[in-house]
């Protein structure tokens, strides 16, 4: 087996309970280098809560996480990091009046050489607009440039931030919470094409979508859940945006 062929994600046999109610009963689901996987299900299917319990939000109640192939205990948010895997909520938790720069450096600021400056707390604005430069580039994302408030950004840029931010760290596995939700068609394109260079880049996707034909688009696999049980895990070149809408919904076909 050589390293492309082991997960660098694995989920086994995992539930969560809330009190009496089930959220999640024996998923499992595994992500590769390079892969992007869509996460689907109707509303309540269980979506959130998997992806809450991989990213440390909550404890899974039982069940495995194995990242490289190793299991991992992932308890808190710092843990998920810490194990290389990132999330972009669909809040983003970018700071409007703060730019590009210092929110891609929110809380890894780089500080001011001269060590008197450095003890005074400054940065080095410099070195990390110039980072921040580097690391949107190699991600192709087309802002106006490092030095520009985020409140000045469409809503497509911000996303496009965001995901900067989460893999520009060398982080290989990325969940991304609808990214396309709030976004008009022509942003869409561009954060689908954002997630295709993260795939061309090695990064494991896993993404959240009720949009059927973004996951045609940009999706390799698509693991559904429903009533927080696995219903399907389809290669996408197998099916068509219909064959998923009844995998989430459940619908039998009648043959043609
Ligand atoms: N904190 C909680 N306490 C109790 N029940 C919860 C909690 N979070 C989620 N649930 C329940 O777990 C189930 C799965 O919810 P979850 O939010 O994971 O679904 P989802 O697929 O993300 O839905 P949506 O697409 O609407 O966001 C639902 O029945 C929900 O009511």
């Amino acid at each position: 087996m050589t390293a492309d062929d082991v997960p660098v994600l694995e989920v086994e046999n995992l539930s969560k309970h809330f009190g009496p109610v089930e959220a999640l009963s024996g998923v499992d689901l595994s992500v590769r280098r390079g892969e992007v996987l869509a996460l689907l299900g109707d509303n309540g299917a269980g979506k959130t809560t998997l992806t809450r319990c991989i990213s440390g939000l909550y404890r899974a109640t039982s069940g495995t996480i194995r990242v490289d192939g190793r299991e991992v205990q992932i308890a808190t948010p710092q843990d998920a990091r810490d194990c290389g895997i990132e999330t972009v909520h669909q809040g983003l938790a970018l700071v409007g009046k703060m730019d590009v720069a210092s929110n891609l450096f929110l809380h890894r600021e780089i500080f001011h050489r001269n060590p008197l400056l450095r003890a005074l707390g400054w940065l080095d604005k410099r070195a990390m607009a110039a980072e921040a430069t580097r690391i949107l580039e190699k991600l192709k994302v087309r802002v106006p440039s490092a030095g520009v408030p985020i409140e000045r950004l469409s809503g497509g840029q911000r996303q496009a931030v965001a995901i900067g931010r989460a893999v520009g760290w060398g982080k290989h596995i990325v969940i991304l919470d609808e990214p396309t939700a709030a976004l008009g068609v022509e942003q869409s394109k561009h954060v689908n094409e954002l997630i295709l260079t993260l795939k061309s880049q090695g990064v494991a996707v896993l993404l959240i979508s009720h949009n059927m034909q973004h996951v045609i688009e940009t999706c390799d696999r698509a693991v559904v859940l429903r009533h927080g049980r696995k219903a399907g895990d389809v290669r996408i070149p197998d099916v068509t945006a219909r064959d998923l809408v009844d995998l989430i919904t459940g619908a039998v076909r009648a043959a043609a």
